[in-house]
């Protein structure tokens, strides 16, 4: 059950499966679509970097700009591989309250 702080991702989530119908003269993510894995895997990494940019450079409100990009162009992804971020948020779920470090040495022994 999403919760409020998530529900955003849902919402965007019904309007990207949406676009996969729509005209690319008019819609931004139709247009991506229609450009191809390629091309939405380059805006993940120019979002990336630009992330890191900002981080770096110390202006957060950059930064939660460039995230949002970010987490938006991996939502495009995600659609453009038949997924939603349900699975996403059900991972990071599966590892709350696992630690990060108990987690490596596990994988490592
Ligand atoms: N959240 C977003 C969103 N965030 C960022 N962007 C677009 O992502 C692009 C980011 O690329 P850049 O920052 O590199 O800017 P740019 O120079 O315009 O991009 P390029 O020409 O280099 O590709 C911009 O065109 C932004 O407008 C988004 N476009 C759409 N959405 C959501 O997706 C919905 C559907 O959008 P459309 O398909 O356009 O109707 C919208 O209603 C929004 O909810």
């Amino acid at each position: 059950m999403a919760t409020p702080d998530t529900e955003v991702l849902a919402r965007l989530a019904a309007v990207l499966e949406a676009r996969k119908g729509a005209d690319p003269d008019v819609s931004y993510v139709a247009k991506l679509y229609g450009k191809g894995l390629d091309a939405i895997l380059k805006k993940v990494g120019e979002e990336a970097t630009e992330t890191v940019m900002a981080a770096k450079d110390g202006e957060p409100e950059r930064l939660v700009h460039e995230i949002a990009d970010l987490w938006f162009h991996c939502l495009v992804l995600l659609a453009h591989q038949g997924l939603g971020p349900q699975p996403v948020l059900d991972e990071l779920d599966r590892r709350f309250g696992l630690s990060g470090l108990e987690e490596h040495a596990r994988r490592a022994g």
